[in-house]
C-alpha cells in the first residue's frame, strides 16, 4: 500500500525534515507514527498527501510513484486517501449531514448516492441520529467523530490522522480510537500521526518512532 525507499525532504531553507527513510505498508494494517514535536511526522503525511514532494528516494502509495506525480494526478491520489484532522476543520454553518456529504458533492455525485453513503459514514461513527444537527450542538468527541465520517465517506483505501485526539480526555480518545479500528476492520488501511505514547501503548499496534526525521523504531508499541 505504502513504500518509503530512502525517502528524504529537505526543506528549502535546508532543513531536513526526513532523512533517508525506508519502510513499507501493507494494505489493511494499522499502525502509529510518533515521534517528539519536530520529529518529521507532518512531513511523513504532507508527502503521502502529495503536498510535498520528496527530495529524493521513491515513495509509492497504492502503486503510484509520488516522487513524479503530476499535479494534474493529484485529485486521483487523493480520492484514495481520507485525512482527520486534530481541530476536524468542521463548516459550523451547515449540518452534521452537509459537512459529511460535501466530499461528495465535490466528486459530483447523485443526490440518492450521496444519502446513501453519508447514512453509512455516519452508522459507522455512531451518529445517524445527529444529522440534521449543527456540529455547534454536538461534543467535542462527537465533532471529531464527525470529522472522521467526512473522511471515509468517499471509501478510501487508506485514511490518514494528524493527532486526531490531540484535544480529547482519555477517555474520548479511547472511543475515537475504537472508531479508527472498527473502520480498519473493514480493510481500510489507517496511519495516525501521534505523540500519545500511553495511548499507543493500550492499542497493541505497529509503531514507527521517528526522531530528527530519522526512523528510529519499527514494532508493536511496548
Ligand atoms: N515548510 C517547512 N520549511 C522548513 N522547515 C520545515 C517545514 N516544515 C517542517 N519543517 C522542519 O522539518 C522538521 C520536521 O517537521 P514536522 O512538522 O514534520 O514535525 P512533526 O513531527 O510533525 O512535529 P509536530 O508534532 O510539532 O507537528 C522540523 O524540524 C521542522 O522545523
Amino acid at each position: 500500500m505504502i513504500r518509503f525507499e530512502q525517502v528524504a525532504k529537505r526543506y528549502p531553507n535546508g532543513h531536513v525534515g526526513l532523512h533517508e527513510l525506508s519502510f513499507r505498508v501493507r494494505p489493511g494494517e494499522f499502525l502509529f507514527v510518533t515521534g517528539h514535536s519536530g520529529a518529521g511526522k507532518s512531513t511523513l503525511l504532507r508527502l503521502l498527501l502529495a503536498m510535498e514532494r520528496p527530495t529524493s528516494g521513491k515513495l509509492l502509495l497504492a502503486g503510484q510513484d509520488l516522487s513524479t506525480i503530476t499535479n494534474a494526478q493529484i485529485p486521483f491520489l487523493r480520492r484514495q486517501i481520507g485525512v482527520v484532522f486534530q481541530n476536524h476543520q468542521l463548516l459550523f454553518d451547515r449540518t452534521v449531514y452537509d459537512n459529511v456529504a460535501l466530499p461528495l458533492q465535490i466528486l459530483g455525485l447523485s443526490k440518492p448516492e450521496i444519502a446513501k453513503r453519508v447514512g453509512a459514514a455516519l452508522e459507522r461513527v455512531s451518529l445517524s441520529d445527529k444529522a440534521a444537527q449543527a456540529p455547534g450542538d454536538l461534543s467535542t468527541g462527537q465533532q471529531q467523530r464527525v470529522g472522521i465520517a467526512r473522511a471515509i465517506v468517499h471509501r478510501p483505501a487508506l485514511l490518514l490522522a494528524d493527532e486526531p485526539t490531540g484535544n480529547l480526555d482519555p477517555r474520548l480518545a479511547a472511543e475515537i480510537m475504537g472508531v479508527f479500528e472498527d473502520i480498519n476492520q473493514l480493510g481500510t488501511t489507517v496511519l495516525i500521526a501521534s505523540h500519545d505514547l500511553a495511548l499507543i501503548a493500550r492499542m497493541r499496534q505497529r509503531m514507527l518512532t521517528l526522531q530528527r526525521g530519522r526512523l528510529i523504531g519499527d514494532g508493536e508499541a511496548a
